[in-house]
């Protein structure tokens, strides 16, 4: 059996505490021999801030190159709020994304059977819901030069943070949304505002060469980032997939977490390009949230994002679909018997915590593996 290595990244705030539960499903694979995982821990964020002033040292991106997946829990929180901007907790993040070229990132948006009464919005509106924004991850305003704050010396100061697209990461992001579409339900929303931004001209005409050239037959649509975050509100299921710059990528990932209940629900892998000779590619698996430090080491937060996202690594870097699979159902199980944490509560009900939570779900996979 081949033996994978991990590089776990905690970081801040519930990210030690939601990649305590990743751990626990990893002991059992190894234990059971189901798979061979080799872990080694590094810190990211404020606690390599803490440890040597940067938001990630060298050793440790090392260890991310070197490792198969990288799996990441959250960074962030007050405590660093006034560290410089470059060792910002954040920057060890983007570091990583940039570094290892993990430009795809996929978000599945789904609401659980159990959940439709969960969101915020009506359950006819939610539930059934799948869908898959695919954010572009390496470019756009998060990255583009100059990124400045200058000092006018009139008593003002002018920000200027850059969006920059070229048309090859316009093109691969494309395609990746196209294949994923052409494993669903075979249609492609693309989303930008080509109305006021340049990029968005650009986004738009390459998404509609690609599709022409490559893809005629997977539906592509367009629709303004704007209206389109009103659509994902008013009438979710008319996506399949989504695809998007890095900004609005972001957001819309964001308000897409609460067609699902919580944002402590969605998962992500962020890919790199397939290796032509290897076959392999750099990932890296993290929830889509943050390190909620709103609730911090009160055992509240609620860790299926991040094992839904060790699901994911399972099924884009090790080619183990059906533990995957496994992963997702024992997901769905423990929700249907009515286990919750907090966030996803109904009022009147005991929550769950977040080892409460883990436990059950292991419970889970264990019996769908006996
Ligand atoms: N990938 C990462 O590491 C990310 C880091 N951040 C950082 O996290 C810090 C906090 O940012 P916020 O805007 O507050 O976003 P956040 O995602 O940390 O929290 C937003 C809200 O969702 C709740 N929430 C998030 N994850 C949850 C979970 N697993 N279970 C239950 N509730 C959950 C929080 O309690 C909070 O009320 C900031 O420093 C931000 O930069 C934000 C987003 C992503
Ligand atoms: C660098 C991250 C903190 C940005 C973010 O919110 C995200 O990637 O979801
Ligand atoms: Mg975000």
């Amino acid at each position: 059996m081949a033996t994978h290595k991990l590089l776990l990244l905690p970081g801040d705030g519930i990210g030690p505490e939601v990649m305590a539960e990743v751990q626990r499903v990893i002991d059992w694979l190894n234990a059971q021999g189901i798979a061979k995982f080799e872990t080694e821990q590094g810190l990211v964020g404020g606690s390599a801030y803490d440890a040597h002033k940067v938001s990630i040292s060298e050793g440790d991106m090392a260890k991310a190159t070197a490792a198969d997946a990288v799996i990441f829990g959250a960074v962030g929180g007050p405590k660093w709020d006034n560290v410089p901007y470059e060792v910002r907790p954040e920057a060890g993040l983007l570091r990583l994304r940039k570094d290892l070229g993990l430009f795809a990132n996929l978000r599945p948006a789904v609401c659980y059977p159990a959940l439709a009464e969960a969101s915020s919005l009506k359950r006819d509106v939610v539930e059934g819901l799948d869908i898959m924004i695919v954010r572009e991850l390496t470019g756009g305003v998060y990255f583009g030069e100059p990124k400045t704050i200058t000092d006018l010396g009139n008593g003002q100061k002018r920000a200027v943070d850059t969006q920059v697209y070229d048309t090859y990461e316009i093109e691969r992001i494309g395609r990746v949304a196209f294949d994923l579409a052409r494993k669903r339900r075979n249609k492609v929303t693309s989303m930008e505002k080509r109305n006021v931004m340049k990029s968005g001209v650009l986004w738009n005409e390459v998404m509609t060469q690609v599709h022409a050239r490559e893809y005629k037959d997977v539906t592509l649509e367009h629709q303004l980032a704007d209206s389109g975050g009103m659509n994902l509100v008013k009438a979710p299921k008319q996506f399949d997939v989504i695809v998007t710059d890095n900004l609005f990528g972001d957001m819309l990932s964001d308000i897409a977490a609460m067609l699902t209940g919580s944002l402590g629900m969605l998962p992500s892998a962020s890919l790199g390009e397939v290796d032509a000779k290897t076959k392999k590619r750099r990932s890296l698996f993290e929830p889509v949230h943050g390190s909620a430090p709103d609730i911090a080491g009160r055992g509240l937060a609620n860790p299926i994002a991040m094992i839904s996202s060790f699901g994911m690594a399972l099924r884009y870097s090790f080619d183990m679909g059906e533990l995957a699979d496994k992963v997702d159902a024992a997901i769905a199980a423990v929700l249907a018997s009515g286990l919750r944490t907090a966030d996803i509560k109904s009022e009147g009900t005991t929550a769950a915590s977040t080892s409460q939570m883990g436990e059950a779900i292991l419970k889970e996979l264990q019996k769908l593996h006996a």
